[in-house]
């Protein structure tokens, strides 16, 4: 039996990172829909996810005191407002899940005023449809049953990494935005077939499969991505032709520098939370 069976989980934000998790976890029938709460400031996000997923909307006091689990889904922005706004009504026997770019459990345990158990965590929105690749760190208060409670709730909607708290900030701008790194590149190719003269559909069904292709080739044959490149790369063909341009246009430099951007963004959020605490 799962130990979330008789366990309700309250998200606090119902944003895009919240309907990405409930989708998965209601997907997934890890506890019953009744079991998750969602709060959000306006509280029409809230009634949204509610009817859609049928999930339920509690008043915040109500929400937030009865949950066992709270997952903290707010922007980095919002979240000193937020916890101001429920600590009076938390208690030391919850576990907080924190899914916030940048900011530390250490913070988040100063907010809440209490030796709270907090988990930062870090999965990415592919948590809808069950892959989301998620990393998590234990802060001072979390034990190990509260590290199998966070495991269960991640490894329900994607594959989960266990690491030091500080490489939460290379996680998120690598994994945590990478999703939007490959739809823009679909952007892009998209953008190509349009003016190659390819049908609209057509080129959509064509990107997709050649991007799940690649992505199962990666993940089955244990082959070094280089080594695959070269399996598609005929000497004097096609494939050489276009990736001499991707290296005259500097592709792999500008990756590179997008992730590290992504990085030092996240590390900034989390000196800046710090400052206004
Ligand atoms: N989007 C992503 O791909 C990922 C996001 N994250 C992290 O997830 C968190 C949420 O991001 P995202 O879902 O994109 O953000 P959104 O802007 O989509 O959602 C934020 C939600 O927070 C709610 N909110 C704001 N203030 C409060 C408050 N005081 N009390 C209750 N609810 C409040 C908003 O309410 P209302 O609807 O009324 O405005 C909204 O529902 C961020 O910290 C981000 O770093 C992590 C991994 C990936
Ligand atoms: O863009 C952001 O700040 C969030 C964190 C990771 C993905 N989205």
């Amino acid at each position: 039996m799962s130990i979330l069976q008789n366990k309700t989980i309250c998200f606090l934000g119902a944003g895009s990172m919240a309907e990405a998790m409930i989708s998965g976890l209601v997907d997934k029938k890890l506890l019953p829909a009744e079991q998750i709460y969602a709060v959000s400031r306006s509280g029409s996000r809230a009634q949204e996810l509610a009817k859609h997923y049928g999930i339920v909307t509690p008043a915040k006091e109500e929400a937030i005191s009865k949950a066992d689990i709270i997952i903290l889904a707010v922007k980095p922005k919002d979240i000193e407002e937020a916890i101001i706004g429920i600590r009076s009504m938390t208690s030391s026997r919850q576990l907080f899940i924190s899914v916030l770019a940048g900011t530390s459990t250490d913070y988040i345990t100063n907010l809440l005023g209490h030796s709270a158990a907090v988990i930062r965590t870090m999965p990415n929105t592919s948590a809808a449809v069950g892959l989301s690749a998620t990393a998590l760190a234990p802060g001072a208060y979390a034990t190990d049953a509260d590290m199998e409670v966070a495991l269960q709730i991640f490894k329900a909607i994607g594959i989960v990494e266990t690491v030091k708290e500080e490489a939460l900030h290379a996680v998120t701008g690598l994994s945590g935005s990478g999703p939007a790194y490959v739809y823009y590149l679909v952007e892009a190719m998209e953008q190509a077939a349009r003016e190659i003269g390819l049908e609209g559909d057509t080129a959509r069904r064509l990107i997709l499969q050649t991007i799940i292709g690649a992505a199962h080739m990666l993940r089955d044959r244990g082959e070094e991505p280089s080594a695959l490149r070269k399996q598609v790369t005929s000497p004097g063909g096609t494939t050489a032709a276009g990736i001499a341009v991707l290296e005259e246009h500097g592709f792999q430099d500008a990756i590179l520098a997008c992730i590290k951007q992504a990085v030092a963004r996240s590390e900034e959020m989390g000196k800046q939370s710090l400052s206004t605490s």
